[in-house]
């Protein structure tokens, strides 16, 4: 996270807070592995007498404009954590991550808020205070740690905080995520999954959850697709997700490194090596969007370094 200087008692001027998407899980690594897209939601927070709250674009017109806005819930929650009254701002937000997609829309408006709130109070909270604030209040650290802080992320949440290990990401590393055009809530996705899992079941996951960490901390590539397998999830979603499971079986035969659910969809994601050619992969991933009956985008994406980042535009 890159910070620009803060004047003694909070911001008083016009800043800018910038959070990243993310995609979360990267196959069993449920609830603790994620990392950072760069598609961006970005605030604009000028303080003055009263609050308001301003949502810009298409892309945010469902989203309310008063102070029941996640963005503005999101500023609340870092003063009550630093038991302080939010001073009032002019909060204008805009979002190229798009909604209920499995990309983090709502830990990228979570994070945004708490660091623009943290700001506004003259930054009370350290990064480990708003990590785990914003990791309470989504449930689960694997979107707002990536969204934090950049690159691949691996974190815990328990009762004794919050804790995590920041990657670089591997050299040669990219990412190709295929978008569909419908929503899928991250609340609806959970609510399939079971209660209770095997001890066959628990031990497949963490083995290939502490696989892929070690594989990605250490550049092996080529042990992707064996360690992204999981059956924690992205069993109980495929119904959720038509063509989900055809590319989880089969995007390694068209240029994938490693393939999985993005959060928890209806974004797909595959792993690509930036040396190769992705080509191939587009044409297999359209394929599969023309069988399955769907509509949406296919992008290649660097993984963001920078996480959210603070600036003081030049005019304020
Ligand atoms: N920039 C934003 N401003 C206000 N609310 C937002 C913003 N981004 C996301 N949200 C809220 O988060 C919801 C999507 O969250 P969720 O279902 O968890 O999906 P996602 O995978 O995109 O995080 C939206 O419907 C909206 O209520
Ligand atoms: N681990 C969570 C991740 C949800 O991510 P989102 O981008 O869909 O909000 C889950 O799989 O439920």
């Amino acid at each position: 996270m890159t910070q620009a200087p803060l004047p003694q008692v909070g911001r008083t001027a016009t800043f800018t807070v910038r959070a990243p998407a993310s995609s979360a899980n990267l196959g069993p690594g449920f609830d603790s592995l994620g990392l950072s897209l760069p598609l961006y939601t970005t605030l604009r927070v000028t303080p003055q007498a009263s609050t308001e709250v301003v949502p810009l674009g298409h892309g945010l017109s469902s989203t309310p404009a008063n102070e029941s806005n996640y963005v503005y819930q999101a500023m609340l929650l870092a003063a009550r954590r630093a038991g302080r009254p939010l001073p009032p701002a002019r909060i204008e937000i805009e979002s190229e991550v798009p909604l209920a997609r499995g990309l983090g829309s709502s830990a990228a408006a979570l994070i945004a808020g708490i660091v623009a709130g943290n700001e506004l109070l003259g930054r009370p909270l350290d990064h480990a205070a708003v990590l785990d604030v914003a990791a309470r209040e989504e449930g689960h650290p694997d979107n707002v740690a990536p969204a934090l802080f950049g690159g691949i992320v691996v974190a815990t949440l328990d009762k004794l905080g919050t804790h995590y290990v920041r990657l670089d990401p591997p050299a040669h590393l990219g990412v190709t995520v295929l978008v569909p055009d419908f929503e899928l809530s991250t609340s609806k996705a959970r609510a399939v999954l079971p209660r209770e899992y095997s001890r066959a079941d628990a031990v497949h996951a963490l083995s290939h959850a502490a696989l892929l960490a070690a594989a990605l901390s250490v550049g092996r590539l080529d042990l992707l697709r064996h360690a992204m397998q999981d059956y924690i999830h992205q069993v109980w979603r495929a119904p959720l997700v038509p063509g989900l499971s055809d590319i989880l079986e089969s995007a390694h035969e068209h240029g994938a490194l490693g393939a999985a659910l993005s959060g928890a969809g209806p974004t797909v994601l595959c792993f690509h090596d930036t040396r190769s050619d992705t080509g191939r992969l587009h044409t297999y991933l359209h394929g599969v969007m023309t069988r399955s009956g769907l509509t949406g985008q296919v992008m290649d994406l660097p993984i963001d370094l920078a996480g959210t980042v603070v600036a003081c535009p030049v005019e304020a």
